[in-house]
């Protein structure tokens, strides 16, 4: 199992909903980094052990055996006593800590199992004194709290305090979603139906609570088990917008008619290969975003590499707002109409008429579990195009390189140059992405104007 982190052209952009709300942010990254200095960690170790292509995680006896994991998971180990001072007592009484899995912008995560029954469970530790700190503990929360699905992370219990915040999750053990594909050296269209069926029954059933995800990827589709029959989950809501008044995607569109659009979503967050066309020409948006980057990630899922790719953020925007990609290259001559069907009605520049949820689970394609392709081994293609695009990503960013380095991926945050801490700034040469201004609410009636993309796109250029 290689060992790879490639982080340049994946940072992920968060919402900006107001001037007043950016500035807290940025104070709020700056106070968590400060923090971080504090940390009795290694430098080299402060980064979240997350990949955005496919990884291996130093919590997970299942994946990789390599020598340098081996060392890697060691470490990790060893650092165990020193997280366990961090935690609160509350907490430590409950479940005993086990290792670092990873960290995200205001959290770690850890494996730990529960003290009387000796069940494993993750902890999400959330920094909350800032008030953006809460303001995403509070978000995710306000979701995971309302969520119940074999396909979405469980929330077990919560624990708070002024300080922080620890969501006590199920562990999800299996793996990231290409991370499985890499390594199970077989794999079909047959294979990719069964992962997409699992992630549409998720977006279904957020979608109809009225929830919008806004940073599905692959990394974010977690196997619970390393076992075949593993379900898929999908995680990480921190940036998932909850429509708390709505019951459904299809209920916000008409109340988007309706009420002057006072239900839609308007901020520009995400990572940007994923990004859907009316986010990016901040147009107000709704669930359909979701089924935008499920079409990256079924692209994906059956080449290994993505529709919309450029080493330059604008070029990157303006060939996703153009919805210009192609079915060029292996596999894809391999692979069926119907499943290129599929993509082409996700990938649809209009999002009133992209596939929902609803209908994406009635696609012959998804139904018949790709009955009518062949059932050619697309393995040795998609994991070679995930590979060459590993090793270019990590070449571009060579600060990515190994696991011990500094992640791009994990610090694309908005924040002006000179506000940001210094590793923000270092990731600033891996192409990172600068503040947006919010978008301005659309007026009801408001003819579709003919936003000129290169216009629109060229400042944010990172
Ligand atoms: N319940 C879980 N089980 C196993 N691993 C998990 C679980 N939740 C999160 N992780 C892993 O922990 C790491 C950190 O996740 P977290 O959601 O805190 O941050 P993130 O989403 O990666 O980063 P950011 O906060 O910048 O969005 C990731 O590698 C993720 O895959």
């Amino acid at each position: 199992m290689l060992v790879l982190e490639m982080g340049c052209g994946n940072s992920k952009v968060l919402p900006e909903a107001s001037k007043k709300s950016y500035v807290s942010v940025v104070q709020s990254l700056v106070a968590f980094s400060k923090g971080h200095e504090d940390d009795d960690e290694p430098k080299k170790q402060k980064k979240k052990q997350k990949s955005p292509w496919f990884s291996t995680s130093v919590d997970n006896p299942h994946l990789g055996s390599s020598s340098k994991q081996q060392i890697k998971q060691r470490q990790e180990w060893n650092k165990v006593p020193r997280y366990k001072d961090k935690f609160e007592p509350r907490v430590t009484a409950r479940y005993d800590i086990k290792a670092l899995i990873g960290r995200g912008s205001f959290s770690r995560v850890v494996r730990v199992e529960h003290r009387a029954t000796h069940q494993p469970f993750a902890i999400k530790m959330m920094e909350v004194e800032a008030p953006e700190g809460r303001e995403v503990c509070d978000s995710e929360l306000a979701v995971l709290q309302r969520v119940s699905h074999a396909n979405v992370i469980q929330l077990v219990e919560v624990f708070q305090f002024p300080q922080r915040v620890y969501m006590v999750l199920e562990l999800a053990t299996g793996g990231e979603l290409l991370d499985r594909v890499v390594s199970r050296g077989h794999f079909t269209e047959r294979d990719a139906t069964q992962a997409i069926q699992m992630i549409l029954a998720a977006l279904a059933y957020l979608h109809n609570l009225g929830i919008t995800h806004r940073d599905l990827k692959p990394e974010n589709l977690l196997y619970y088990h390393p076992g075949a029959d593993s379900r898929l989950l999908v995680t990480d809501f921190g940036l998932s917008a909850f429509a708390s008044t709505l019951t459904g995607c299809e209920v916000s569109e008409r109340s988007n008619e309706e009420t002057g659009e006072s239900w839609s979503l308007r901020t520009t967050c995400g990572t940007p290969e994923y990004m859907a066309p009316e986010v990016l020409l901040r147009r107000p948006y709704s669930c359909a975003v979701d089924m935008w980057a499920l079409g990256v990630i079924a692209y994906i899922l059956l080449s290994g590499t993505v529709p919309f790719e450029d080493d330059s953020r604008s070029r990157l925007y303006r060939s996703i707002v153009r919805g210009k990609y192609s079915f060029r290259g292996n596999p894809w001559p391999s692979v069926s109409n119907l499943a290129k069907d599929f993509i082409l009605r996700l990938l649809v520049l209009d999002p009133a008429t992209r596939l929902t949820a609803e209908q994406a689970v009635r696609h012959p394609w998804v139904v018949t579990m790709a009955s009518s392709s062949s059932m050619m081994n697309l393995h040795r293609s998609i994991s070679q195009n995930l590979r060459q695009r590993a090793s270019r990503s990590s070449s571009r960013c060579p600060s990515s390189t190994t696991t011990s380095s500094t992640d791009a991926s994990s610090l694309g945050r908005l924040m002006p140059p000179e506000t940001k801490p210094k590793q923000q700034q270092q990731g600033r040469a891996a192409g990172l992405i600068q503040p947006q201004r919010a978008i301005q609410p659309r007026a009801r009636g408001h003819k579709e104007h003919q936003h000129h993309p290169t216009k629109a796109l060229d400042s944010r250029e990172g």
